[in-house]
């Protein structure tokens, strides 16, 4: 049997890392041709936890190699991840490409030597531009696609309206205009498509990034045909890359905690334990997600006029370093001793998967709605930045799975949201969202079950990612 070798390029950003490390995982589990996936890890210069976060996400898994990339000396200017995220990560990618090309060329060389044959580049959508690298050392590039469907149904229509209808990004006043795109069932607002759209800078960015990925081989999705139904039967149709649904892809176990001490941990979960079933409110916003401090002060307002339990990770900057009770108005914490927790990183996982765990309040990044799927408890859309306003329109307009406090918030940019909404708004979302009577929570509960049942033995994702495996093994088996 010829022994196969993948090699995997993702984002080092927590939000990217966890599901991408995890598919290779799973690829190993699913198919003893495949031996070696080969992990090229790039310094990102903001995200310092990453190099320690992939060593623990692959500890202990032999079939996984890490090959660390130097710095880049000349990384893009730190203030265009202010007014354009997308064009940040894109340059930087680009900067390392000399480095990515070269040890790619040295893999595909020393593979030719021994036993190993290296069969395909697997690339974060942020990496599109090593397709081309793909090319020049012959090997197809697939794309792993961290987000959605509905995500990527966006990336395919923006380079095609781009062409048709506009060539500039999206003026402040076409907020409201309402757009076709061919994923969705119902028309999207332009205000709820990622806010880069509305940044000369991050607009081109995004129009690249849709059209490189038309090129790919083919792309694998972090989602599954149940959740997305009418996105998946888009992208069935054939006039794209196929689009693989592989997901839920999660990682739930083995994950550093970064600003979260081991005590502090126990603690919680102690204490969860001690609360009644579907009782806790868990209000998380990402790995970056920061709120003003009058926002802050609205939320924790609602949370004492609601008076329900909680646990609330509270960032006061990107780098989560910050303590998160510096914010808080006087008195809350004493106020809601015994009721309320508030930390700065959270367990998210062992929250979710907790049963005393019953809403979640969120940004919407895709691993968190997934994961809050996989433990079937639903979710209040409060998007922050990325293309987290589209995942909320899709979960409360297009699927019905959530409660909604906002859909068009934007948390960073030039485009933040400066209206501060009301703790007596947010009261009323949490009350609804906690409702044990809300219908939504029996559809979530229903998609929980679709989500385990598509990753286990036969369903959809696993038959989808072993057509994926035959498609990149193809002739070398
Ligand atoms: O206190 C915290 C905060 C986060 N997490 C974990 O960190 C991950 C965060 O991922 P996600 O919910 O997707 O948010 P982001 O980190 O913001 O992820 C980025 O990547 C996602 C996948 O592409 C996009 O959907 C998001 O919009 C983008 O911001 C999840 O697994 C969480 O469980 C914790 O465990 N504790």
């Amino acid at each position: 049997m010829k022994k196969s070798e993948l090699i995997f390029i993702p984002l080092p950003e927590t939000g990217h890392l966890l599901s991408t490390i995890e598919f290779g995982k799973r690829l190993l589990d699913l198919d003893r041709r495949i031996s070696m996936i080969t992990i090229l890890s790039m310094k990102l210069p903001y995200a310092p936890h990453a190099d320690a976060s992939l060593a623990s996400l692959t500890a202990s898994e032999p079939g996984i190699r890490l090959i660390s990339l130097p710095e880049i000396q000349d990384p893009p200017p730190i203030k265009l991840l202010d007014t354009s995220s997308e064009t940040y990560i894109i340059d930087f990618v680009a900067k390392n490409i000399p480095f990515l090309r070269k040890t790619i060329q040295d893999l595909v060389s020393s593979s030719a030597q021994d036993s190993n044959h290296v069969a395909g580049l697997i690339l974060d959508f942020f990496c599109v531009d090593l397709i081309d690298v793909g090319r020049e050392v012959n090997l197809p590039s697939y794309i792993f696609m961290t987000s959605n469907f509905g995500f990527l149904g966006f990336l395919q229509y923006l380079p095609e309206r781009h062409r048709l209808v506009s060539s500039k990004e999206f003026e402040e006043s076409s907020g409201e205009e309402e757009l076709p795109i061919p994923a969705f069932l119902n028309r999207v607002p332009a205000k709820v498509l990622p806010p880069g759209v509305f940044d000369k800078l991050s607009y081109a960015t995004l129009v690249k990034i849709g059209e490189r990925l038309a090129q790919a081989e083919g792309i694998l999705v972090n989602s599954f045909s149940e959740v997305e139904p009418y996105a998946v039967e888009h992208f069935s149709r054939g006039d794209y890359p196929r689009a693989y649904p592989v997901g839920p892809v999660l990682n739930l176990t083995g994950r550093t905690n970064p600003g979260l001490a081991s005590a502090q941990h126990g603690e919680m979960m102690k204490w969860l334990d001690q609360q009644p079933d579907s009782s806790v409110l868990f209000l998380c916003f990402g790995s970056m997600g920061v709120f003003s401090a009058p926002q802050i002060k609205e939320i924790a307002h609602a949370l004492e006029l609601v008076g329900c339990r909680f646990i609330w990770a509270v960032r006061t900057n990107m780098e989560g370093d910050g303590d998160p009770h510096e914010p808080l108005p006087e008195g809350f914490v004493e106020r809601t001793m015994g009721r309320g927790i508030v930390c700065s990183w959270a367990p998210q996982i062992d929250i979710l998967a907790h049963k005393a765990t019953g809403g979640f309040v969120s940004h919407c990044g895709w691993n968190s709605i997934q994961e809050s799927l996989w433990y079937g408890v639903p979710i209040a859309t409060w998007p922050m930045y990325a293309e987290q306003q589209l995942n909320a329109f899709e979960m409360v307009k297009e699927l019905g799975l959530a409660v909604e406090i906002r859909l068009d918030y934007v948390a960073d940019g030039d485009r933040v949201t400066l209206e501060i909404v009301s703790a007596g708004e947010i009261a009323t979302a949490i009350r609804s969202l906690m409702d044990g009577d809300n219908p939504i929570r029996k559809k979530v509960r229903d998609i929980m079950l679709a989500a385990r049942k598509a990753v286990s033995n036969g369903g959809y994702s696993m038959v989808a990612t072993g057509d994926f495996i035959k498609d990149i093994l193809g002739d070398h088996v």
